[in-house]
Formats: structure tokens, C-alpha cells, sequence
């Protein structure tokens, strides 16, 4: 890193610079890996704080703040962080006192350092999250401290949404605009339909399959919901959705009938994307389905989502209502393909900043 001089020469022609001009850092490539967050603890008040973050954002909640505000506040504050906490309990990582979002996300940024920068020294990797910690803000502001002059965001969402993707980087805007020397950043786009990402979910199937001593009936690629509202708004996240569905089931050469795509985790009254998880888990079985493959493939992590909704909820879900077989693959997460995954994205659109 180079620890710039006062450029005393540059002003000569105008006068004297003042003695106080701070020194700037320059000369670093910062690659920041954003992801969604997770509660601190699983207590009642460590739910809350992140709810209440999470649900006030307007990029996830569209819906006017005078009707919203009483709801929240008033109704889901109070109810949703004591049996939310449990069930993050049950998921939780003890040894490191976290959740695993935090810790997957932690270790990709960790194993993506460890390549990336033999191949330029000049590169810093770093993770963030978008609620909680560690603060998109405060990373940020440490990049730049480093010596940062330029940052690649990752927002680790393989399809694009106004509520993650967007949102992800609002925040990391935020604290730019707070900035009077910005390095000069980069947005790595969806990739959604990247060939190497079709392909190392795929790679996982076929690992699951042959580890199960069941051939499943469907294969089921479950996405987290949006409110449909926000889909005829312009979101591209359901059609990307519906592209990485339909590349997976071609690039795995399944028959069309026995793959399709959901969408899980609804949230209040809404109508929100089709078809649902959790009633299509209790269908399946009605239409002779009873063996079920679900692969989450919008989760670069496993999170509450995965562990808990489709491993947990929707699986017994699924056999209560007549279901015999329930297999889940798991996300890619710090798998060397899920590593590869990162590193191609972050490789293509570092291009013309890395050596
Ligand atoms: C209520 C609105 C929500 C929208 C819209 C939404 C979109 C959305 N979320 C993810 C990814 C994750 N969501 C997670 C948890 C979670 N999501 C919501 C609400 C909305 N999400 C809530 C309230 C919660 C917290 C848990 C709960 O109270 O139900 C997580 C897991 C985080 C963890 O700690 O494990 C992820 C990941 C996507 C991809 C998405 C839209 C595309
Ligand atoms: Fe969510
Ligand atoms: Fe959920």
C-alpha cells in the first residue's frame, strides 16, 4: 500500500497547503461479499433489533409507511422474535455462537482471499451484511482505510431482486456518499444463468442423488418468495428464477414433469410468487409424488430458509401428508464449486482493475 504524499507540489501555484491535509491510502482492489444477515443472538430483544432493521426497509416492505408502521411496530414486533428465536435455535452454529449464514459467508470470503490474491496481492476480501453484522457501512469504510481505491460489490444473490440485490447495495451506497475521496466501484451483476453456476448445482444433484437410496419422483427447486405485486412491478427475480429452474432440469436432462420450481417463505396476507412450497409439499403425495428431491439454488448459504423451512417445515410437511422419501441438497455454500462459483464472477468483473 502506498501512503500517499501531500501533493504539496500540485498546489505550489495557488498557495500553501494546509499543514493538517490527511494522508490517503491508495493502490488496493477491495472485493466485498454482501450478504442478507442474521439475528446477533436468539434472544427475544436480539430478534427484534433484527427484525425490526430487516422489515423497515422499504426496498422489502413497499407498502405505505402509515399503514405498515402500526403493523410492525404495533403487532409483528411483538410476536415474531420469540418463536422466530426458536426456531434459529435450532439451526444455530454453537461453536461460533452464530448463525450459519454468517459463518458460510464468512468462511467464502476467507477460502476467496486465499486464491485470489496470489494471483494479485493488491486484492482485499472482505464480507458484509445488509442487516446486523458485520455492517455494510462499517466494511466499507475499512476497505477504504486499507487503501481501497477501488471495490468490487458482490451482492450474493444469484438472481436479482429490488429486496436483496438492490437493497444490498443502497447500503453499501449510503456510506459512499458519506465519502469526499469514493473509490470507484463495480456491481457484480446476477448469475442467474452463468454456465458455471448451472453447473456446480447440477454437479450437487447428482452428488445427492447417488448418496440417497431413493430415485425421486420430482425434483424441486424452491426460491424464496417475493410479493407478486413487486414481480408486476418490473422485479426481474421471478423470470431469472424460472431461468436457472428451466437451465438446471436441461443441463440435468430431466423430464420436464417431473422438475418444477416453488416458492416458499410467504409472509403475511399477501399473494406472493406461485406456486407455493409448503402447499405443493402437501399436493405432491395427493398426485402419487412421494419421493421428493429439493434443491434451494438461490441460496449461495444455508440459512434459516433452508435449514429450518425446507429441511425442517416443508419436509414434514410433506410426509405427514402421505409423502415417503424427502431429500434436500444442500446450498453451495463453501463447497470448492460453490467457491468456484464466487471466484468466476468476481474474476470476470474485476477485469481491467486486476493484473
Ligand atoms: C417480508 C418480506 C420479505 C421479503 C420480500 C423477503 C425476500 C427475500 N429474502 C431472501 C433471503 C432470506 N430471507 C431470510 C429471512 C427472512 N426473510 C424475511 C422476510 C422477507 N424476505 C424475514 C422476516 C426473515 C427472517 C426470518 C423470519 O422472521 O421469517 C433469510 C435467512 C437469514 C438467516 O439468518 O438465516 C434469507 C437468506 C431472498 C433471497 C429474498 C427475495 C428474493
Ligand atoms: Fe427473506
Ligand atoms: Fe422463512
Amino acid at each position: 500500500m502506498t501512503v500517499m504524499p501531500r501533493p504539496d507540489a500540485d498546489f505550489r501555484a495557488v498557495g500553501p497547503l494546509p499543514e493538517a491535509h490527511p494522508p490517503v491510502r491508495v493502490g488496493k482492489i477491495g472485493v466485498l461479499l454482501l450478504n442478507l444477515g442474521t439475528p446477533d443472538a436468539t434472544d427475544y430483544w436480539s430478534m427484534r433489533r433484527y427484525l425490526k432493521e430487516f422489515l423497515s426497509d422499504r426496498r422489502v416492505i413497499e407498502k405505505p409507511r402509515w399503514l405498515w408502521w402500526p403493523i410492525l411496530n404495533l403487532i409483528i414486533l411483538s410476536v415474531r422474535p420469540g418463536p422466530k428465536g426458536k426456531d434459529y435455535d435450532l439451526i444455530w452454529n454453537k461453536e461460533g455462537d452464530e448463525g450459519p449464514l454468517k459463518t458460510i459467508t464468512r468462511s467464502q470470503a476467507q477460502k476467496l482471499a486465499a486464491t485470489i490474491t496470489e494471483k494479485d496481492p493488491r486484492i482485499v476480501v472482505d464480507w458484509a451484511m445488509r442487516y446486523g453484522n458485520p455492517s455494510t457501512p462499517s466494511r466499507i469504510r475499512a476497505l477504504q482505510e486499507q487503501g481501497c481505491d477501488r471495490i468490487l460489490l458482490v451482492p450474493l444473490y444469484p438472481q436479482s431482486c429490488a429486496a436483496t440485490t438492490a437493497t444490498a447495495c443502497d447500503k453499501a451506497f449510503e456510506e459512499l456518499m458519506r465519502m469526499r475521496w469514493q473509490p470507484a466501484v463495480r456491481v457484480a451483476p446476477p448469475w442467474h444463468d452463468d454456465p458455471v453456476y448451472i453447473n456446480a448445482l447440477a454437479k450437487t444433484v447428482r452428488d445427492k442423488l447417488a448418496a440417497i437410496d431413493f430415485e425421486p419422483d420430482m425434483i424441486v427447486a424452491s426460491f424464496h418468495g417475493v410479493p407478486m405485486e413487486y414481480l408486476l412491478k418490473g422485479d426481474p427475480y421471478h423470470c431469472q428464477c424460472q431461468k436457472t429452474g428451466r437451465l438446471l432440469r436441461e443441463t440435468l436432462g430431466w423430464d420436464k414433469d417431473r422438475f418444477m420450481v416453488c416458492f416458499q417463505s410467504r409472509f403475511g396476507p399477501d399473494e406472493w410468487l406461485k406456486p407455493y412450497l409448503i402447499d405443493t409439499m402437501g399436493e405432491l403425495p395427493k398426485r402419487g409424488v412421494k419421493k421428493v428431491l429439493v434443491i434451494a439454488p438461490g441460496f449461495s448459504a444455508d440459512c434459516l430458509e433452508t435449514l429450518e423451512e425446507i429441511e425442517g417445515e416443508n419436509k414434514e410437511h410433506f410426509l405427514h401428508h402421505g409423502g415417503e422419501q424427502f431429500a434436500y441438497v444442500p446450498c453451495l455454500n463453501d463447497s470448492p464449486d460453490g467457491l468456484d462459483v464466487i471466484r468466476a464472477v468476481v474474476e470476470r468483473e474485476l477485469q481491467g482493475w486486476m493484473r
